[in-house]
């Protein structure tokens, strides 16, 4: 593996801000655009919950309590889904990692320095809003508002400082997501495009 991931010559693209400011939304919309390979940490954590498998139960149980799952899991996962479509990827996308400075430092000791952050920024108020929204229908464990509380302290207390830790090497553009999402898109539009 370590091998293979140093071949990766293309655009690694992170995707940060709080739980319901928007990432995903936004990343569908690069895909489309821009054809990067999207890898949500969320997503890969709930397929392996899907599978039913015995890490998959315990992931489970730290996620429906609105904790980081380990790091060693999460980067493992994502490294091996990079690893997967590094023949066809023309960039990536990696969407909810990092959620805490650790998990920074290891990504560029084991995958590389990425290119650009896009800081998706909305008000607590905003993402607490739009995930009660989202939790009618989206079936996620963790969009409760017990949760959500949660998941809003942990990204102040560990995700904020990953934001402060890339703008030291000049990677960082912020997003403001309480905008309608075709005008959000096009701030995000604008910060690619500065890219090469
Ligand atoms: N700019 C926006 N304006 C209004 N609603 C939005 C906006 N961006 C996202 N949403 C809504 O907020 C919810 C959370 O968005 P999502 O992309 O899932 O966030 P994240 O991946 O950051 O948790 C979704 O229901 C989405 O439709
Ligand atoms: N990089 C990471 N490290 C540890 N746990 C993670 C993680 N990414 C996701 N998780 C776990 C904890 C999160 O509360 C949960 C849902 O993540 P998510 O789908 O990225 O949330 P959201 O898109 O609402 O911000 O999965
Ligand atoms: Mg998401």
């Amino acid at each position: 593996f370590k091998n293979t991931i140093k071949t990766i010559k293309y655009h690694v693209l992170l995707m940060s801000g709080g739980p319901g400011s928007g990432k995903g939304t936004q990343c569908e919309k690069i895909v489309a655009k821009y054809g990067y390979t999207h890898l949500s940490s969320g997503d890969l954590l709930r397929a392996e919950v899907a599978s039913g498998s015995e890490r998959g139960k315990q992931l489970q149980a730290t996620m429906q309590k609105g904790e980081l799952v380990p790091l060693d899991t999460v980067l493992e996962m994502i490294k091996e889904a990079m690893i997967a479509k590094a023949d066809v990827s023309k960039g990536y996308l990696i969407d909810g990692y990092p959620r805490e400075v650790k998990q920074g430092e290891e990504f560029e000791k084991k995958i590389g320095a990425p290119a650009l952050l896009l800081y998706v920024d909305a008000k607590a108020e905003t993402m607490v809003k739009r995930l009660m929204k989202r939790g009618e229908t989206s079936g996620r464990a963790d969009d409760n508002e017990e949760t959500i509380k949660k998941r809003l302290d942990l990204y102040y207390k560990a995700t904020e400082p990953v934001i402060a830790y890339y703008e030291k090497s000049g990677i960082v553009r912020k997003i403001n997501s309480e905008l309608p999402v075709d005008e959000v898109f096009a701030i995000v539009e604008k910060a690619i495009d500065e890219l090469k």
